[in-house]
């Protein structure tokens, strides 16, 4: 049973002020537990507003570490880099900002797998991984196709896992490295953020539909313990 509770707004500007906040108290609360900070935040266009926000927080950026929950093979510098959105909000306020991919990776599943081995060595688990969620119900890099069940019900222990999403997505039509389900639920707080009708019903549905769910972002989320903040907007 999944146990989400939904958080409303009208427009994006009112949910970016909301989730800075919360996503701010998350880090301060880890700093005071921990010193540090580990954070997973999520890729596309719509969470750059909520990243500006964020950054205005006055929070000691550099005993947080930040690493995207899923990221395109592409260089740093191509538009498509979800690092690079982040890279550039947060570097310069002196937080660790981890890569997940590198260009010398041979494909998708070496890639993966060096992603893996990267995130092994980090501090775990993550703080926050906050996911979003695209109009077919993919999150993280999490997509149907030949590499989903590996995402889903590989080892415990894997953190990432390479993919290839079959079909490609029109948005970003490239191989990813997405955080495995295993590490998404092993956060100490899920957060997920999406705006607009459709894609509350995509998710509503999801979350009803739990493990039978046809679309990834409702067997990502099946059977976790954790509750789940999820904030919408209208536009
Ligand atoms: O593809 C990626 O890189 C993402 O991390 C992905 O899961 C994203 O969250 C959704 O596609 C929604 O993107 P928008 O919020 O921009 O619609």
């Amino acid at each position: 049973m999944i146990e989400a509770e939904w958080w409303e707004y009208d427009d994006a500007d009112e949910m970016a002020e909301a989730v800075a906040g919360d996503v701010g108290f998350i880090i301060e609360s880890a700093l005071d537990a921990r010193g540090q900070a580990l954070i997973a935040l999520p890729g596309g266009k719509s969470p750059a507003p909520i990243f500006a926000k964020l950054a205005a927080a006055k929070i000691k950026w550099k005993n947080v570490t930040i690493i995207p929950t899923d990221d395109r093979l592409v260089a740093v510098s191509d538009p498509l880099s979800n690092v690079a959105t982040i890279a550039k909000t947060f570097l310069p306020l002196g937080a660790r900002v981890l890569p997940i991919v590198s260009e010398a990776a041979a494909d998708h599943h070496a890639a993966g797998k060096a992603a893996d081995a990267r995130l092994q060595e980090l501090h775990w688990p993550p703080d926050l991984v906050w996911l979003g969620m695209g109009a077919d119900g993919h999150t993280a890099s999490i997509f149907p196709g030949p590499d989903l069940d590996e995402a889903l019900n590989g080892p415990n222990a894997r953190r990432a896992v390479g993919v290839m999403p079959d079909p490609l997505p029109k948005e970003a039509p490239v191989a990813r490295v997405s955080l495995t389900r295993a590490a998404i639920l092993s956060a100490r707080t899920l957060l997920i953020t999406v705006n607009g009708d459709a894609k509350r019903k995509v998710l509503e549905k999801a979350i009803e539909d739990g493990p039978l769910s046809s679309v990834p972002i409702g067997r990502v989320l099946a059977d976790t313990e954790l509750p789940i903040d999820i904030h919408w907007s209208a536009e």
